[in-house]
């Protein structure tokens, strides 16, 4: 699965150095049609995001929206001969048309974050930019399956689900919030640190996105390694749960991770489109409604399948250390999960 942007690579440039009838739609191999929305698609993330689900051969319509600058966005990206169609939609009089018949949404609407700045911080700007955003899904796409990458999204999922809720049309099967980066870096630190190779890791991340919330379970990474201390373990946690300030203090006021975002967007995009088009077996953490711990949403492994998630499962044994760090993270997950929904009923 992680392959599936080389693979998409190869096969476009297969496809382009066959022959003239490239720039027909391949669906034969493709499966179903699908259309995929991006709002805020001319952002530091959108941008990568729609070049990526553009080689994406399970995108049959790629719908970028911004507030201004997707008709650039979508001419650039419309040229690369693979499948999708792409259009591009500006300002909120297009909102419609764009999220109009979509299968998947991938939200990577609003401002990021600078140095100093906490992911909640975002709420402000960022819990408003999403509400509106829900409202008009619930409108124009009702049956979407929502991918929420805008932070601080502890809050912005449970906005979206108030939203839903308020609409009528919530499906906790179909709200995700994105945290495939934090899997993305609890990989590549751990395999830097335990000198495995990386494309064959797996680690779980659970909790929430942000901070100490952010629990990455080293004890179930695969491959085991027996060369890990203690220190080892507390030092990845802790880089993993600060992978994204990192970021922002390296881009030292120029906004936070965009690429790295992108890649796990489109990861876990290429994942829902999977589950709805009934491959079996899709797993990925991800931020959901859920009831494996007394809060109402949490990030864990979820399968994935045709109607969203198919089953929130369970945490696994944790280590001693874990289990710590589990019931550290609870009153802030709490906290933002309530800021959230009393942010919804009352606006
Ligand atoms: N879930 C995660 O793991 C991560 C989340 N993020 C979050 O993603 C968000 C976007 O980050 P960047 O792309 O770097 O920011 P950016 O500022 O480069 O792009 C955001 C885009 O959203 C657009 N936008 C603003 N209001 C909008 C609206 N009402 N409708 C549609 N589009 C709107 C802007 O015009 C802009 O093009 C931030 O909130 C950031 O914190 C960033 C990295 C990782
Ligand atoms: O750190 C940020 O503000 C952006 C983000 O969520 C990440 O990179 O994990």
């Amino acid at each position: 699965m992680r392959l599936f942007v080389i693979r998409s690579l190869e096969s476009a440039i297969r496809r382009g150095g066959a022959s003239a009838s490239s720039c027909r739609r391949f669906s034969s191999d493709s499966g179903p049609e699908r259309k995929v929305a991006i709002l805020g698609a001319a952002g530091g993330i959108g941008q990568p995001l729609a070049l990526l689900m553009k080689l994406n051969p399970l995108v049959s319509t790629l719908a970028l929206y911004d507030i201004a600058g997707t008709p650039g966005v979508a001419a650039d990206v419309s040229h690369i001969n693979t499948r999708a169609e792409v259009a591009g939609y500006a300002g909120e009089e297009q909102l419609g048309k764009a999220l109009e018949g979509s299968d998947v949404v991938v939200i990577p609407a609003g401002v990021p974050r600078k140095p100093g700045m906490t992911r909640d911080d975002l709420f402000n700007i960022n819990a408003g930019i999403v509400k509106s955003l829900c409202t008009a899904i619930s409108k124009y796409c009702p049956n979407a399956v929502v991918n929420m990458i805008s932070n601080p999204v502890n809050s912005t999922v449970p906005i979206a689900s108030e939203v839903f809720k308020k609409a009528g049309t919530y499906d906790e099967r179909k709200l995700f919030g994105v945290t495939t980066l934090d899997v993305v870096r609890a990989k590549t630190f751990y395999a830097g640190k335990a000198k495995v190779p990386v494309a064959g890791v797996n680690v779980p991340v659970v909790g929430g996105h942000a901070g100490i919330t952010i629990l990455p379970l080293f004890s179930q990474a695969t491959p085991a390694s027996n060369d890990l201390s203690d220190e080892d373990i507390k030092a990845l946690t802790k880089r993993t749960q600060e992978g994204g300030t990192e970021v922002v203090e390296a881009k030292a006021g120029k906004g936070s991770a965009t690429l790295s975002m992108a890649y796990a967007g489109a990861i876990f995009a290429d994942a829902c489109l999977k589950g709805l088009n009934g491959v079996p077996d899709v797993v990925e953490c991800s931020f959901v409604q859920s009831s494996i711990t007394e809060l109402p949403f949490f990030a864990s492994k979820v399968r994935l399948g045709k109607n969203g998630v198919e089953e929130v499962l369970g945490l696994g044994s944790l280590s001693d250390y874990e289990e710590e760090g589990l019931e550290k993270l609870k009153p802030e997950l709490k906290a933002s999960i309530e800021k959230g929904i009393k942010f919804a009923r009352e606006n």
